[in-house]
Formats: structure tokens, C-alpha cells, sequence
């Protein structure tokens, strides 16, 4: 595949065989004949592209001018570049990197298991992402995106391969040489994934099982509580107390050995169900994964077709499925997307929220209502095969000790947010399952789903009285303050002027100003105030085209669970003290297969907004999406 792409190229110059990691053998002082293989050392040391002299002298352990006269060697040979950089100091490159300019380039920082590429190939994107995460994508030149991965225990952990040789192989298919140490840690994160297996004795009990006696002996013993083993089977078996199962997983997953669930899990009373609608490639290969494993999370962004995928599940396992939604909202979705997409009788679907309270082979239930103690008797009162965890990081505490008892279940998690603030992260890989995601720049790419190009936009305050006020106020007023920004009202009108037609949704904080705001632009206004029947009206109106409803502002309950595909443009107008989370579900409001996705962020220019607006966005950035920075003029 290498040669598609000229990546075995890049590094002909650097030997195939295992070598010492850069900046590790630096003690030589001769650099007379500085090796460009060296010079590659010294730039892997120092983490950049380019080097000064004296970094390069620093690196390899010599002084600056001669490793300035070895570098001059180079530049004569044509191996390495100078570049003379007005007021800077001089900075060299490898030549042939110049000449691979529209290549692609893998470079890997072993010790930090980092690797940055640059014009990743659909290939090695592939393969990363089977083992690696995507952290950031960085470059303002579109041509020049740099892509940084990082491996992390848990992301080998959940690695999918039959074993570690196969592992390795995918990785040394995309750096450009091998790193023995990286490779040895890989294979130790890959051993302590399959030290504990939990299985299905003959006789229905559960069995925890050590790949060896000190493991069960040491390992188990020290980091288990007494009522989770019942007794020992064997010098490496132990009869689990089924109560216990989350627990044990938990645990041990806390002491850096994951544990394989092989228990013969309940396939339920069975449902008879086909799915109406072919599933793209990605999807099959979330579906197939679970399938393997018998639980997991799908990881994607907002509309990149997980419910689509969940029902495909929900068809494949076969049994009574009980599914559960933040929002009565989403409950009403998730039935017309089961009509839609697959054969189901709608007899069988039911819903169990405040508004209806029906049990069916297919119920969906709301997180609120099955956290509730008298409404306990849902979990047992069918079979259920499958539970099904919508937007999984909404999982309140409740369902999630209640998770833990239904253990014995196909258990399959949905989350456009992988990475939860509170750190649910561990919760939702031990009670639910291992992350099954694609690589979210791929599906922007392949334009299953649009890509928001999310723009920042820094308003200044109206007058200095606003300025001074604001400087002057303290705690909740000032945030108040900078979310009430006056000037933010003129800015909403430029831009939806600037868009005028589109479909567009503006998210608020405060409910004065959302009533503000909504009298301003002569918009609806929808709230938690906003009665049921009300809400569902407006957001008909709004999704059906031709309607005098273009532009609702909505405060926190419009941020998720709505579906609204057509909204085409977001304006987050205030509401930047939230979370990450946050940030991403309004980003992905817009982020819908059909129409040209925008989002604006609004911040307050010298408050504490602008903070704010840049985490939330680089949290975006790091899932490929592109964000772009303006100030507006006062
Ligand atoms: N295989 C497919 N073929 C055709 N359309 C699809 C397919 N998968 C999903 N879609 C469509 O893409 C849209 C988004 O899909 P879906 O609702 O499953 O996404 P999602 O990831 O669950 O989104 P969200 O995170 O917002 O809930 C829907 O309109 C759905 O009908």
C-alpha cells in the first residue's frame, strides 16, 4: 500500500532495523560527518520540523560550530536545506522533505507514543485509527493539515485484531521505520487487555479466569473487594458473584488490566425484525464489531447515521430490545426511525416516559423515568436482549447503577462525545463497552456528513459604559454580563441578514436574553418554560420548508435530542460557561448530511467567553472540524 502514496520513500535514507530512540544516543561528539540519519534524530528530538544549529548541537551533544560546519556538509551534499529566516536564527530541513512537499509524511515521537502526519492518506488514516486516537488536527494552510495521534493504553486495549502480531503489523504499515520500544509497549498493553477473561460456566455461573495463578493470586486479590469472587475454581478460576460482574470489570480495568467479557449473554425474547435501508460500509463495520464483542459504544458525529446502525443492531441480536433517550423528544425520533428503517410492526414499539407509559418488545424509555426507584420494574419486566444507551455520556448515576446489574445484556452505547468532563469515560467502557467509532474526518471527507465550519466570532462591547460595568461586576454578573453583551444583538441580525433564507437556530444561556433576543429578531423563543405541545409545534413548523418559522432561538433544552436536520445555521449566542460537551452537541445541531452547515460562535472580546469559546472549539478541532477565528470591528 506504501507505494501509493511514496511513504516508503520518505525515510530511504533511514535503516529498517530497530534503532535507539532519537536524542538517546547522543553522547558522540564527532559530528564531523553528521549523517543525515542523525540530523533526522535531532529533529525527532526536538519534536519540530526544522532545526537551529545550536538545537542540533544541543541534541547531539557537541558544540555549535561544528555541528554548524557538519550541517554546512550536508547543505553542500544537498541532503539538507538552510533557510534564512529574516531576524531569526537559521534553520535547516532534510531536502528531500522540500521535494515530498505534497506527500505524505509520517513522523513519530516514540516516548510521548505520539505520531504526526502530515497529508495523511486515506490508508494510514485507516489504520490509525484502529489504534490510535486522533488528538488535533492542526495547519491553517488546507494543504498542509497536520493530523497527531496519540496511543493510549486503552486504545489498544479496545484495538481490533485477532492478536498483537497483527497489531503490530498495521503499525509498522504506517510509520516509517520501527520503534522497538513503542512496539514493546504496544505488546504489554496488548497482554494486559487478555490477563482476565470473564466466561459462562456450563454449569450458568460466571467465571473469572487469569492467564496465570500469580495474576489471580496478586492482581485479582489485591485489587478486588471480598464480595466480588464467590470461591476459587481452579489456581487461575474464581466464581464470580453475578452481582459483582461491573464491579470486578471496573476494577481491574482501574488497574490497567481490562478484562474480556465472554459471558453467553441474554439474547432476550426474540423480535423479529429486518432492516429497510442498506447500511454504508462504515456502518456494517461498527454492526460486525459489536457483533463480536456483544457490547459496545458507537462513536460518531451527529448524524453520521449511529441510530441507523443501533436499529441494524437491533434487528441482528433479535431479541426484546429496551432503549434509553434523554428526551421524550428523542423517544418520539427513535420510533419513526425504527418505522423508517425497518420492518417492526408498530405494535411493538413502545414508550415509557411522563407522557405514555407502554411496554412492548421494542420500549423506549427515557433516562429520567427508568432512574426512578417505582419505575424500577421496567428492566424486569420483559426479557430484554438488548438495552440500548442513546447519547451514552447522558447516562445519569441512577441508570448507571442500574447498569451495572444488567450486565447479563447485549449492551450497546450511542455518543457523539466520547470524552465526558467529569471523566464517565472508564464508566461507559467497563458498564456498557469498548468505543466502536470511525475516523470523523473520514466522514466528513467521504460526505456522508457536512462538515460546520465553525467560526469564532469576537464581539467588542457596545460602549464603555458596558466595558466598565462588566469590569466592575464580579462572579455569575459578570459572566451574565458577557453573555447579555448588547452587541451581540447586532451581530446576530448582521449574520442571519448575511444568510437570509437559511433555516437557523440560535442557542442562548439566560432566558432574558433569549426573550430579548427573540423580540429583537421577531423569532420564536423556545424554553424549558415552553409547553410540551408548544415546543413540538415550533420545531414542526420549523423543519417543514416554505414555513414562516426560519429562525427559532432556543434556550438549553433545544440543545440536544432536537432532531432538526434543516437547520443550516447555528448561532451559539451565549451559553460559552457550559462544557466541551456542550460546544459540541450545538456545533452538531447543524452537522447534518443535507445543506451548507455554519455555526458562529459568538464570545464577548476580554472576557472570559473568548476562554471559553476557544476550548469548546478546539475540543471541535481535534475532531477534524475546521474553526476559524474573526474579530468583529467596533
Ligand atoms: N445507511 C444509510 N443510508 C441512508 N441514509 C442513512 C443511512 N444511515 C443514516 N442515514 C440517514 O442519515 C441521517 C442521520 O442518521 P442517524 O439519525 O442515524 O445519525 P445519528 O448519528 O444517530 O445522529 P445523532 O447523533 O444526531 O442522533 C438520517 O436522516 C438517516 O436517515
Amino acid at each position: 500500500m506504501g507505494d501509493e502514496n511514496g511513504r516508503e520513500d520518505d525515510h530511504s535514507e533511514k535503516p529498517e532495523g530497530d534503532r535507539t530512540e532519537p536524542g538517546t544516543d547522543a553522547g558522540e561528539s564527532t559530528v564531523g560527518d553528521l549523517s543525515l540519519d542523525r540530523f533526522h534524530d535531532a529533529l525527532e528530538a526536538e519534536e519540530r520540523p526544522v532545526a537551529t544549529a545550536s538545537e542540533v548541537a544541543r541534541r547531539l551533544g557537541t558544540t555549535q560550530a561544528a555541528a554548524r560546519d557538519a550541517l554546512a556538509t550536508l547543505v553542500e551534499r544537498g541532503s539538507v536545506e538552510r533557510l534564512d529566516v529574516e531576524s531569526d536564527p537559521v534553520v535547516f530541513y532534510p531536502s528531500e522533505w522540500g521535494r515530498l512537499a505534497s506527500r505524505e509524511r509520517v513522523v513519530t515521537f516514540p516516548k510521548r507514543r505520539e505520531i504526526v502526519v502530515d497529508r495523511p492518506t486515506q490508508y494510514t488514516r485507516a489504520q490509525l485509527s484502529q489504534f490510535a486516537r486522533l488528538v488535533d488536527t492542526t495547519g491553517t494552510d488546507p494543504g498542509t493539515r497536520g493530523y497527531l495521534y496519540r496511543i493510549r493504553p486503552e486504545d489498544v486495549w479496545a484495538a481490533p485484531f485477532d492478536d498483537a502480531d497483527a497489531l503490530i503489523g498495521s503499525l509498522r504499515s504506517v510509520l516509517p521505520r520501527r520503534f522497538a520500544e513503542l512496539e514493546e509497549w504496544v505488546r504489554d498493553q496488548w497482554r494486559r487487555a487478555n490477563r482476565f477473561r470473564l466466561y459462562t460456566h456450563e454449569d450458568d455461573y460466571v467465571v473469572l479466569e487469569a492467564a496465570s495463578e500469580s495474576l489471580l493470586g496478586n492482581v485479582a486479590e489485591q485489587h478486588l473487594a471480598d464480595d466480588h469472587l464467590r470461591a476459587p475454581i481452579s489456581e487461575t478460576e474464581a466464581w464470580v458473584n453475578e452481582a459483582a460482574v461491573a464491579a470486578v470489570k471496573r476494577a481491574l480495568y482501574d488497574a490497567g488490566y481490562p478484562v474480556q467479557d465472554d459471558r453467553d449473554l441474554d439474547t432476550g425474547d426474540p423480535v423479529d425484525i429486518d432492516l429497510t435501508t442498506d447500511l454504508r460500509e462504515y456502518q456494517e463495520t461498527w454492526v460486525e464489531t459489536f457483533l463480536e464483542s456483544r457490547s459496545g459504544v458507537y462513536v460518531g458525529p451527529p448524524g453520521s447515521g449511529k441510530t441507523v446502525a443501533a436499529i441494524a443492531t437491533i434487528a441482528a441480536v433479535g431479541g426484546e430490545t429496551l432503549i434509553l433517550v434523554p428526551s421524550r423528544e428523542l423517544a418520539g425520533q427513535w420510533r419513526e426511525e425504527l418505522l423508517a428503517h425497518s420492518t417492526v410492526d408498530p405494535a411493538d414499539i413502545g414508550e415509557y416516559h411522563g407522557g405514555q407509559k407502554e411496554i412492548r418488545p421494542i420500549t423506549i424509555a427515557t433516562y429520567q423515568i427508568a432512574g426512578m426507584d417505582r419505575h424500577r420494574g421496567l428492566f424486569d419486566s420483559r426479557r430484554w436482549g438488548l438495552i440500548c444507551f442513546d447519547e451514552a455520556h447522558h447516562i445519569t448515576a441512577p441508570v448507571y447503577s442500574r447498569a451495572a446489574e444488567l450486565q447479563a445484556k447485549h449492551r450497546l452505547g450511542l455518543s457523539a462525545t466520547p470524552v465526558r468532563e467529569t471523566g464517565s469515560e472508564e464508566e461507559i467502557y467497563t458498564l456498557i463497552g469498548q468505543p466502536i467509532g470511525a475516523d470523523w474526518d473520514a466522514l466528513f471527507e467521504a460526505g456522508f456528513v457536512q462538515e460546520p465550519e465553525v467560526e469564532i466570532r469576537y464581539v467588542p462591547w457596545r460602549d464603555e459604559l458596558a466595558r466598565n460595568e462588566y469590569a466592575s461586576a464580579d462572579g455569575r454578573e459578570r459572566r451574565r454580563l458577557a453573555a447579555e453583551n448588547p452587541a451581540k444583538v447586532e451581530e446576530v441580525r448582521y449574520l442571519l441578514a448575511a444568510h437570509r433564507g437559511k433555516k437557523a437556530l440560535v442557542f442562548i444561556e439566560y432566558l432574558d436574553h433569549g426573550e430579548a433576543l427573540a423580540d429583537a429578531l421577531d423569532a420564536p423563543f423556545v424554553s424549558g418554560e415552553t409547553p410540551h405541545h408548544e415546543r413540538a409545534e415550533l420545531f414542526r413548523r420549523f423543519h417543514e420548508e416554505g414555513t414562516e418559522v426560519d429562525v427559532l432561538v432556543v434556550s438549553r433544552v433545544g440543545d440536544e435530542g432536537i432532531d432538526l436536520p434543516n437547520a443550516e445555521l447555528a448561532v451559539v449566542a451565549s451559553g460559552l460557561g457550559g462544557s466541551r460537551r456542550q460546544g459540541s452537541q450545538r456545533a452538531g445541531r447543524t452537522m447534518r448530511p443535507e445543506g451548507t452547515a455554519l455555526v458562529y460562535v459568538l464570545a464577548t472580546r476580554g472576557s472570559s467567553e473568548e476562554e471559553f469559546a476557544q476550548r469548546q472549539m478546539r475540543h471541535l478541532a481535534r475532531k477534524g472540524v475546521r474553526v476559524r477565528e474573526t474579530n468583529v470591528a467596533e
